[in-house]
């Protein structure tokens, strides 16, 4: 069976091979870093060899529980932020019909809905007054289990379900994904006697969508996780071969870290299916947080092409040329559309009769490449033979594998995330919350001033 592939020639007008072959030696020591767990950050390696070391057992009780939760609710709603919510969504959108909330519901499918990734009042009281008639169950994800968005809603989500449906029924359809221990999900769950699935302390949030975190709402979706697990494995292979020009995620490691030692600090992730939407989300959080520390980093964005192409394509053909791409192209798409002759032809569109709209498609990818090297825009291009979980499976561990190789080779620690606790202290000390008293009287002398 074939795998996803790499392309980097035409990023060689930008760099050179002959540089991109020095990064060899370097690449090979830090994989062997990641291996050994001898480098920074090597208490979060758990992902590493996740996807060899998940048993069918494993597989069969987060089976089991999609099964109780598919039988007993017509939408479950998934409560999680960042990496507790990003990959599941990822896979769920690339896998589902594109108007499947529009679709009649069949009984055993429920529809998936996301909460907890937001503040939003509206979002909140939009989601509840739906929820109101409806069977639903939640899976509550949180690592830390404190993480105060995914808590609110919980709150919001567990009340609810209970006054609904009662709180037997509730504590069947409301399962938990958290910390062994810690945590107030924890707590939560232990006292209400829900089912929950432990998150291993070695694997970081956005490192975990092949543990429970992704692995439980993917299979509430109906999704095939033994597919998914075994396309990550697949990549684990073909990512520990030390040759370089072989190993798709150390060449794109190197590749992206001479492009950023050349001045192209913005990597533009790129897609032409807009399933792909959320997985350019998801490998956003991957690559900003891994890497945007120390004051560097290449910062890390997407776009759905071609729609816009009609909006950014105009920066990205002629604005500041800081910035690469890495398209990540379908090579066949699961249906078949031919575009229709028309005796009028008003449209003019006659010369695309009988073509499949994917032609049309891949034309206006191959424009693209040519006109964005062209105007200065290095581009990469990662192939995947076809949209299914079994290769969802791969591009996830390639790109979890290259992450890990390109944060050793910015001499950072690409597993913490010290940062991102700035904004909370914010806003904890703002709200008053307990313990930050010292902090509420600083930011609002500071507000005052
Ligand atoms: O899973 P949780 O502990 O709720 O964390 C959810 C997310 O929030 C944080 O603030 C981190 O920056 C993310 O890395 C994490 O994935």
């Amino acid at each position: 069976m074939e795998n996803i592939k790499l392309n980097i020639e035409k990023t060689l007008d930008f760099i050179s091979k002959d540089k991109l072959t020095t990064y060899e030696s370097k690449v090979k020591t830090y994989m062997d870093t990641l291996e050994q767990g001898t480098g920074l950050g090597n208490d979060f390696l758990g992902w590493l060899h996740l996807p060899s070391s998940i048993t069918p057992e494993h597989l069969a009780d987060l089976k089991a529980t999609a099964q109780v939760l598919r039988d007993n609710c017509d939408v479950v709603v998934v409560a999680g932020i960042g990496g507790s919510y990003l990959g599941a969504r990822a896979v769920i959108e690339a896998m589902s019909n594109s108007f499947a909330w529009l679709q009649e519901k069949k009984a055993g499918e429920p529809t998936i809905l996301f909460a907890g990734h937001n503040i939003g009042e509206d979002y909140l009281f939009e989601l509840t007054s739906f929820l109101k008639d409806k069977k639903f169950g939640v899976i509550n994800i949180s690592k830390s289990g404190t993480t105060t968005e995914t808590a609110l809603a919980f709150r919001l989500l567990k009340k609810q379900c209970e006054e609904q449906r009662g709180k037997e029924m509730a504590r069947k359809v409301i399962v938990a994904v958290t910390d062994a221990k810690k945590g107030a999900a924890r707590i939560t769950a232990d006292k209400e006697g829900y089912k929950s699935f432990i998150i291993p302390d070695n694997v970081g949030g956005r490192f975990s969508v092949l543990t429970p975190v992704g692995l439980l709402p993917i299979a509430v979706a109906g999704l095939d996780i033994e597919q998914l697990v075994a396309g990550a494995r697949k990549m684990e292979e073909v990512c520990a071969n030390p040759n370089m020009e072989e190993n798709p995620a150390a060449l794109y490691a190197a590749t992206r870290n001479e492009l950023y030692q050349n001045g192209k600090k913005i990597e533009i992730l790129v897609n032409f299916q807009p399933k792909l939407h959320y997985f350019m989300e998801w490998w956003k959080q991957l690559y900003g947080e891994s890497e945007g520390k120390d004051h560097k980093g290449i910062y890390p964005s997407s776009v759905d092409f071609s729609t816009d192409l009609h909006s950014m394509g105009q920066w990205i053909q002629e604005g500041e040329r800081t910035i690469f791409e890495t398209v990540v192209s379908v090579e066949t798409p699961n249906h078949e559309l031919h575009v229709p002759a028309d005796d009028e032809n008003l449209d003019g569109l006659n010369f695309l009769a009988g073509k499949r709209v994917d032609e049309v498609n891949k034309m206006a990818e191959l424009g693209t490449q040519l006109a964005h090297v062209d105007g200065g825009v290095p581009n990469l291009r990662v192939s995947v033979p076809v949209l299914n979980e079994y290769y969802l499976g791969q591009l996830i561990y390639f790109f979890e594998k290259a992450c890990g190789i390109s944060g050793y080779l910015l001499e950072i620690n690409p597993f913490n995330q010290p940062g991102v606790e700035a904004y909370k202290k914010n806003m904890f000390a703002l709200l008053n919350k307990p313990g930050y008293e010292e902090a509420s009287k600083a930011i609002r002398a500071r507000l005052n001033k």
